[in-house]
């Protein structure tokens, strides 16, 4: 047997709760270069509670090793998996199989991880233990009743703060019954807590989603072997089922670079005219895509080269040259295409001519902070005209360098404290983030990568 690994020295790195990091991005002319989108994190989670709930051991490359998905390996370890580092991306992981978690002796700390709280629900409300999760300031402020609802209809019962905040108990079973539930919001996270709970359930368990959201867990779940079912729901959306009781098989997986990081590059060129940056490795599953198609309809200068398939998914390397953009109108309907893109779009409006409206947005005030209300907030530092509604963004750009000079508040949001960073390397000043700690949440590396390209983001 393999000796159980210790976190290594990355992953304590990594873990060790950063003081706040104040940041400053200085204007820049253009940006030049060629750099690799870090691993996906959501399949990066998914790739290692897969990996956890299979029988065998579980190969993967290109693993995020961001804290969030680091959280969920640390979570999985507490339940008797063994996740080992073996550096450079490349992890193994021996899994308990369907129904085989043991008890978690200690609260599981999630950190700033959504994905995490959420998944990890499905899995510990399916096994007949109780257990205990908890998370930082931010994760402590969002919304679990979500998940709560349906987990509970199956037989779990939980205990948490008022309005179903973490601190969380949930006491779990093991005679879960199948249900057929009909997503209230579009969130990707609920259902997969629902079919990951469906896995430790007797019979068929079934999401029906009004709007497409991203499809990973389904992908992953016939990658591992799982039956599931997926067709349209009465009365539109998608119906999607998951056999009890499979026989997960380990498997092997390599996780495609992220759609969401890659963004932050991939804005920053597309408004600086005469950048020339090509990222590598974006995942561009059509689930997750929806800022890249927005950023064309406003005049970016896309170009895929070299189109594959990484790990079931389809990729591309993206060639970005600058150019002038032009606002747009995106619908609702595109949103959960590309929920974590709205700011760095609002970025992109801001350097763009005219008016880009954004619809659809209510989701955005659940997320590591109120996004709508933190890029409202950093627009306005940063003299950047616009309006914000309950659900809504307009951004009034005019064509003009923004001013710049302003320090946002980042919230625990690693991707406020990005999508400004970007702003102030197309700023006449300079933006400042008061905190550019929670980056290493999704993107370690990030000022890094950024400064290959040309960028300079350095302490304040
Ligand atoms: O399933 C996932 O991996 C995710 C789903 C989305 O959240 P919701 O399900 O809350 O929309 C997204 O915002 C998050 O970053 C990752
Ligand atoms: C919303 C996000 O993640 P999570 O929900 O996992 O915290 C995100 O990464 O933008």
């Amino acid at each position: 047997m393999r000796p159980s690994v210790r976190p290594s020295a990355v992953e304590s790195a990594l873990s060790a709760h950063a003081a706040p990091a104040k940041l400053i991005a200085r204007p820049v002319d253009r940006l030049q270069g060629r750099v690799r989108a870090p691993g996906d994190k959501s399949v990066s989670h998914r790739s290692l509670m897969f990996g956890a709930l299979a029988l065998g051991e579980t190969k993967i490359t290109g693993l995020l090793e961001g804290e969030d998905v680091l959280a969920t390996a640390a979570a999985l370890r507490a339940l008797g998996a063994q996740v080992d580092h073996e550096g450079g991306g490349a992890w193994r992981v021996r899994g308990f199989g369907v129904g085989g978690a043991r008890e978690p002796d200690n609260v599981l700390d999630l950190g700033n991880s959504g994905t995490s709280a959420r998944l990890l629900s499905g899995i510990l409300a399916s096994h007949r233990f109780t257990s205990f999760m908890t998370g930082d300031a931010s994760l402590r402020r969002r919304p679990m009743q979500r998940v709560i609802v349906p987990l509970s209809q199956m037989g779990a019962r939980f205990e948490a703060r008022e309005g179903g905040r973490m601190p969380l108990a949930i006491v779990g079973t093991d005679e879960m019954v199948p249900i057929e539930y009909r997503l209230p919001v579009a969130s990707a996270q609920v259902k997969s807590a629902i079919l990951l709970a469906g896995l430790n359930t007797a019979g068929e368990t079934t999401v029906i989603e009004p709007e497409a959201t991203r499809d990973h867990t389904e992908r992953m779940l016939r990658h591992f072997g799982a039956e599931v079912r997926v067709g349209p729901a009465e009365g539109g959306g998608k119906r999607i089922t998951v056999v009890g009781w499979p026989e997960l098989k380990a498997r092997d997986i390599v996780v495609p670079g992220d759609p969401s990081s890659a963004a932050f590059a991939v804005v920053a060129a597309a408004i600086r005219p005469g950048s020339d940056v090509t990222v590598e490795n974006v995942g561009l599953n059509p689930l997750r895509a929806g800022l890249y198609d927005t950023l064309r309809e406003m005049g970016a200068d896309i170009t895929e080269e070299n189109r594959r398939e990484v790990g079931g998914e389809p990729v591309a390397d993206l060639r970005v040259r600058g150019s002038e953009l032009t606002g747009v109108e995106v619908p609702p309907e595109r949103a959960p295409s590309m929920i974590d893109e709205y700011p760095i779009l609002a970025v992109a409006a801001a350097c763009a001519r005219g008016t880009t409206r954004m619809l659809g947005l209510a989701e955005l005030r659940a997320k590591e902070s109120d996004r709508l209300a933190s890029v409202s907030a950093g627009l306005t530092v940063n003299g950047v005209s616009h309006e914000m509604g309950a659900d809504t963004l307009f951004v009034h750009g005019t064509g003009a360098t923004p001013a710049g000079g302003g320090t946002v508040v980042t919230h625990l949001d690693h991707r406020i404290a990005m999508a400004f960073l970007v702003l102030g390397l197309a700023s006449r000043e300079g933006v400042a983030v008061d905190d550019g700690s929670p980056i290493d949440t999704s993107f370690p590396g990030f000022a890094h990568l950024m400064g290959a390209l040309g960028a300079r983001i350095e302490a304040a």
